[in-house]
C-alpha cells in the first residue's frame, strides 16, 4: 500500500479531518508559511492526533536545539528539513536525537536526485522549490534516475500533485509516498471532502 502525507495542517478542525481520513503522515509546517504553526499549537494538536498518524515536522533552517527538542519530546515523530540543510546539520541532528529524517530535494535535473542519494537522511523529499507552492517538477527525472542508480532512497513525491495527476504521477515515479498539501485546500484551506477522496484512493487501490 502506498503511503500519503497531508501536509500543512494549521486548524483545529484539520485535525479532526485527517482523523476522519486516517492518512500514515500529516505535517506541521513550523517554518515562515502561510500554513506556519507555533510550537504551542503543535504541542495542543499532538495528543489529539490518532495514534496510527505520524507527525511530520516541516523545517527551513531551523536551529538544531529546536528541531531535536521537537521531536524528543514526541510532538513530531520525523524531521522534514526543506532549506539549505547540509549534510553536516543531519548529521549533528542524529547526534541528538533516533528519529528519522527526511531531506527535501528542488529538482530541476536529474543531478538533484542523483546528488541527494549520498545524503546521510532516512528519506528523500523530491519537490518543485520551496515546498507548498502547488507546482510540480518534471517526473521523468526521477525515472531516469531509476534507470541509472542502485540503492534508491525510498522517497516522498510533492509538488502540485492532486487527484487528477496523483495516478499519472505515481507511475511515472514509484515513490515510497506521495504528500500534498495544496491540491486538498479550496481557498487556501484544508478541505475535508478532498483529504478523505485522496486518502480513500491511496489506501483502497
Ligand atoms: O507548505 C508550506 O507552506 C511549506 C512552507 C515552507 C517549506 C515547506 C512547506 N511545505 C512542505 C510540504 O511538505 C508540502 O506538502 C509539499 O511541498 C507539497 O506542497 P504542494 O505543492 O502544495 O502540494
Amino acid at each position: 500500500m502506498r503511503k500519503i502525507k497531508i501536509c500543512g495542517l494549521f486548524r483545529d478542525c484539520d485535525i479532526d479531518y485527517v482523523n476522519e481520513a486516517r492518512p500514515d503522515f500529516i505535517g506541521f509546517v513550523f517554518a515562515k508559511s502561510r500554513r506556519q504553526v507555533s510550537v504551542v499549537w503543535a504541542e495542543a494538536m499532538r495528543p489529539r492526533l490518532k495514534s496510527e498518524i505520524t507527525p511530520v515536522g516541516v523545517f527551513v533552517n531551523e536551529s538544531l536545539e529546536k528541531v531535536a527538542k521537537l521531536l524528543n519530546d514526541n510532538t513530531i515523530e520525523m524531521a522534514q528539513l526543506h532549506g539549505d540543510e547540509n549534510e553536516n546539520y543531519i548529521r549533528e541532528l542524529k547526534t541528538l536525537t533516533n528519529k528519522p529524517i527526511i531531506k527535501a530535494v528542488r529538482v530541476l535535473s536529474e543531478e538533484d536526485i542523483v546528488s541527494g542519494q549520498h545524503t546521510v537522511a532516512d528519506f528523500l523529499l523530491l519537490d518543485n522549490g520551496a515546498g507548498g507552492t502547488g507546482e510540480s517538477f518534471d517526473w521523468s527525472l526521477v525515472s531516469q534516475v531509476k534507470n541509472q542508480e542502485q540503492n534508491q532512497k525510498p522517497f516522498f513525491l510533492a509538488g502540485g500533485l492532486m487527484a487528477d495527476n496523483l495516478e499519472q504521477a505515481i507511475l511515472a515515479t514509484s515513490p515510497y509516498a506521495v504528500d500534498l498539501s495544496s491540491g486538498v485546500e479550496t481557498d487556501g484551506l484544508k478541505d475535508r471532502a478532498k483529504i478523505l477522496e485522496i486518502v480513500r484512493r491511496m489506501h483502497n487501490g
